[in-house]
């Protein structure tokens, strides 16, 4: 589905929304209550990564296809093959089966997995049979992805005698593991993260204990930009957030101040307040521990006319789409002077938008929601515009509620 966007006639906005729960403690949550009865969760997800990962969870024989979701890829990769008696064929979208996952595999198979790749070596779709794993120590490379690392802690408590990780390399995406740690915690299973090594105890039951999913907080970077975009005054509440959240990209709240957002933190909420105009001519940001609101903060500035260096993004390459790639042809068309490497994005402030573009969104949810705010300084087209629901299916109806005009071609 193709949609024509334009923003709302009156740019002062004020209005209040629940967002869905966080795709990422949704899957880890998911996870861990398959395998521990007695957890409960609240405000799960209603992403179709969410969806496809409990689906998953349900299996433990035939072929199990997650599309497009990378963390139900990884997660279940784990699972799978600590599960004694499952017989699996993981596999996803085309997409899927290029995001690599050897590191996952050769770490998996050190502890006694038996996993082999069904097509190319080092890619989905997986062959797992799973087994009692009889080995608890390995040690990977963390400077490709958190997920891998996320994957083995979720099932560490599961194993016998627990597990030691061992990173070496650069550690990528940080807050991802404190985040599957904390949700550890929270189920009582001990663990420490000191330097480069991670250890995780057995735990063999669980108190019954209800996790409570935060809103998703890159959800809520398109709010920040629709903010940031709109007029002085605006106002934007969003629901159920906090403080001392989990998810790296509340870091947002910070980022946001550059561009003359304020945010206020009330009881389970935020407002998101445009209190001036920004007033650098350009930022820079490493986002090395917030991968996932690149291409929301790239587009935030192009739309105030501003410059951005952004640094740490040497993981954008293997997420849905090479997301580099994707934002200098998108922005280029909209008239942007952008440049990147394979871990940096530089914008030069834009001297004009062009009206009346065609995004092209390459199968991630990320690029038709970072390209939507910027309706508000001139109309566009989104191609492919339902690929949102991969983290946020309500995301067009909460733009109408926002008076954009949405109009399928
Ligand atoms: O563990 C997670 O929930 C995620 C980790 C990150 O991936 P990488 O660690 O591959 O950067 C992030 O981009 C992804 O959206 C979700
Ligand atoms: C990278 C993302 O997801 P995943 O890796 O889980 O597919 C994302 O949602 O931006």
């Amino acid at each position: 589905m193709k949609i024509h966007l334009t923003g709302p006639k009156n740019q002062l906005l004020k209005e209040t929304f629940k967002i869905t729960g966080s795709k990422s403690e949704s899957n880890r949550s998911l996870l861990l209550s398959a395998l521990y009865p007695g957890i409960q969760i609240l405000n799960l997800s209603n992403s179709d990564d969410a969806q496809v990962m409990e689906a998953g969870l349900k299996r433990t024989e035939g072929t199990v296809d997650i599309h497009h979701a990378g963390t139900a890829m990884r997660f279940l990769t784990g699972y799978f093959s600590a599960m004694e008696g499952s017989d699996v064929i993981l596999t996803g979208s085309k997409r899927m089966t290029e995001r690599p996952v050897q590191i996952l595999v050769d770490a998996l198979k050190e502890l006694g997995a038996d996993i082999s790749y069904v097509k190319e070596e080092g890619y989905p779709p997986l062959h797992i049979k799973g087994k009692k794993l009889s080995k608890h120590k390995v040690s990977l490379p963390a400077n490709v992805s958190s997920q891998y690392i996320s994957s083995l802690l979720l099932i560490a408590p599961s194993l016998e005698n627990g597990l030691e990780l061992e990173l070496t390399g650069k550690i990528t995406s940080v807050p991802y593991i404190k985040m599957t740690l904390a949700l550890l915690t929270e189920i009582g299973v001990e663990s420490s993260f000191q330097g480069n090594s991670i250890t995780v105890k057995p735990k063999t039951e669980v108190k019954p204990t209800t996790l409570v999913v935060e809103s998703d907080w890159s959800s809520a970077s398109y709010f920040y930009s629709i903010v940031a975009l709109s007029d002085e005054g605006s106002q934007i509440t969003l629901s159920a957030y906090k403080k001392n959240s989990l998810q790296g990209d509340s870091v947002l709240h910070k980022l946001y101040g550059e561009f003359g957002v304020e945010t206020e933190f009330g009881e389970n909420q935020i407002t998101l307040k445009k209190v001036s105009e920004p007033t650098k001519a350009t930022v820079s940001f490493d986002l090395a521990n917030a991968p996932d609101i690149a291409q929301t903060i790239a587009v935030t500035c192009f739309g105030l006319r501003m410059g951005c260096y952004l640094t740490g993004l040497h993981t954008l390459k293997i997420k849905e789409t090479d997301r580099l790639d994707a934002l200098h042809t998108e922005l280029t068309k909209l008239g942007a002077d952008i440049s990147v490497s394979d871990k940096t994005l530089t914008l030069k402030p834009a001297k004009n938008i062009n009206s009346e573009i065609a995004i092209d969104t390459y199968n991630d949810h990320r690029m038709a929601m970072a390209f939507a705010p910027l309706a508000l300084k001139t109309s566009l087209i989104i191609n492919e515009a339902m690929v949102v629901t991969k983290s946020y299916p309500d995301f067009y109806e909460d733009l109408k509620a926002l008076q954009f005009g949405i109009k399928e071609l």
